[in-house]
């Protein structure tokens, strides 16, 4: 399989005035095509500071990042913005959806200007959520409301999802469904998956574990057997 992401010395440090904080330190990475990869690492390490890179919401300060052969580090903010919207799905610990919207209006707010979309219901149904699609968020639990904002994030056949934290507001029980949808669409679309966790136990249902500390690359792990996320818990 060949690498979806790789990155070569990559640092960034925020500057606000008095501090400079590194939140990262010369990462070299590198995810594979299809792979459901784990962040793990304790609070400021800078899991989500990669993520945003790795997403084009963000810029290194320096050092190199490649999606397949798009040199991300050498793109302008209107190029990472088509970067986006073309290639990446967005996932975030809080679901981001419309509250006037539907379920399936905020999966059309996407579908509606991708160039080869699911249709919305197709992306609905793919989360378990085909029974809910005229429901207004307010209407929907904490995990359907995130397999909502899954949906959305996968109806433009995204070629890599990237979760911040997707389980951090639910409760276990939830939080396993949303996993369970997670490694679907992994195992079914075949969607390249990085998720950010707080929860260790998560670790087990990835096929690559990555551990930050300090901005930097503790470690990595190869899990040579996956767990099922109904099997896991935490
Ligand atoms: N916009 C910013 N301005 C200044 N410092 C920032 C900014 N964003 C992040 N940082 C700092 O960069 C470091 C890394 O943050 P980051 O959010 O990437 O860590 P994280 O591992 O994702 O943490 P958490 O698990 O708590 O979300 C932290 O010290 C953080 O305070």
């Amino acid at each position: 399989m060949g690498a979806v992401f790789r990155t070569q010395g990559l640092s960034k440090v925020y500057d606000t005035g008095d501090l400079k904080v590194r939140a990262l330190d010369g990462v070299d990475l590198e995810l594979f095509s299809g792979e459901l990869a784990v962040l793990l690492g304790p609070s400021g390490s800078g899991k989500s500071t990669l993520l945003n890179i790795l997403g084009g919401l963000d810029h290194a300060s320096s050092g190199k990042v490649w999606f397949r052969d798009m040199d991300l580090s050498a793109m302008s903010d209107r190029d990472l913005t088509l970067y986006r919207r073309n290639h990446v799905g967005f996932v975030f610990q809080f679901y981001n959806l419309v509250a006037s919207l539907t379920a399936r209006e905020n999966v059309h707010l996407v579908t509606d200007v991708a160039p080869n979309p699911m249709r919305a219901e197709d992306a609905l149904a793919q989360v378990g959520l085909d029974h809910r699609m005229d429901h207004f968020p307010a209407e929907l639990s904490g995990g359907e409301q995130q397999r909502v904002a899954i949906a959305r994030a996968i109806a433009k056949r995204p070629e890599v999802l990237l979760c911040d934290e997707p389980t951090g507001a639910l409760d276990s029980k939830t939080g396993v469904q949303v996993l369970e949808v997670l490694r679907d669409v992994n195992d079914r679309l075949g969607t390249s998956t990085v998720v950010i966790t707080h929860n260790a136990a998560i670790r087990q249902m990835a096929h690559r574990v990555v551990y930050f500390l300090d901005g930097r690359i503790d470690r990595m792990e190869v899990n040579d057997a996956r767990m099922a996320p109904s099997d896991i818990s935490w």
